[in-house]
């Protein structure tokens, strides 16, 4: 028998994807405290705040490339999309991370995962993003989001900005609220949970967030 096809060579097991896993399966969203260092969180902030600077923000728009159009009414962010082959310095840590994570999800739930698409979002005190589906009417690739806050260790329940997750249950449904503590991640399935940015109250909110596509 030829026992190599049965070996898991170089498979190592890591319990907080595992945990991810879990969650996601069972109630299609995770919450992964600390999956980026509070060193990691200073880096990443200060390029976000680089490249605002830089000048290279946009308001955010809703629909895609093809259908696009701005409306502060549904959402008062401004983004900066990122691209991974011209990743800066600061961001290849983000990336490195954000990959092994994929690779472990492809790996183990076979979710054929094939792209990825980041952007950093700066929501200034009174924005909002209002109750909404993370796919497109004519463009379903995206299978789960992610949220990634960048905010400082500074960041009190106060300021709001809370991402709500509408959970279905019973016949009704639920509303999460989740605090967009520093160096948190957010993962939940693009197709199924609503969700939405409750108003910054004060402060400004900060966060890269991102689509796992498969394809
Ligand atoms: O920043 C968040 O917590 C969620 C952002 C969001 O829903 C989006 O950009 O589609
Ligand atoms: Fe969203």
């Amino acid at each position: 028998m030829n026992t190599q096809l049965f070996e898991q060579v170089d498979f190592i097991e890591n319990p907080a994807y595992e945990q991810v896993i879990t969650d996601l399966l069972e109630c299609n969203y995770a919450i992964v405290d600390d999956f980026f260092s509070s060193e990691e969180i200073d880096e990443l902030r200060q390029s976000l705040k680089e490249v605002y600077e830089a000048d290279s923000f946009k308001k955010a728009a809703i629909g895609n490339k093809f259908n696009e159009e701005t409306d502060k009414t549904i959402r008062g962010d401004f983004i900066k999309w990122i691209n991974e082959a011209e990743a800066r310095p600061k961001e290849r840590l983000f990336f490195e991370k954000i990959n092994d994570l994929v690779a472990y999800l492809n790996r183990t739930c076979f979710l054929g995962i094939l792209q990825t698409e980041f952007h950093y979002a700066i929501y200034p005190k009174g924005t909002f993003y209002k109750r909404h589906l993370d796919t497109f009417q004519n463009d379903d690739r995206r299978k789960l989001s992610m949220v990634c806050y960048l905010n400082d260790d500074s960041w009190v329940a106060s300021n709001g900005g809370e991402l709500t997750i509408y959970l279905p249950e019973g016949n009704g449904e639920r509303a999460l609220d989740i605090i967009p503590k520093p160096g948190r991640v957010v993962i939940f399935e693009s197709q199924i949970l609503e969700h939405e940015v409750k108003p910054v109250l004060a402060s400004e909110r900060l966060s890269i967030t991102g689509w796992l596509k498969t394809r």
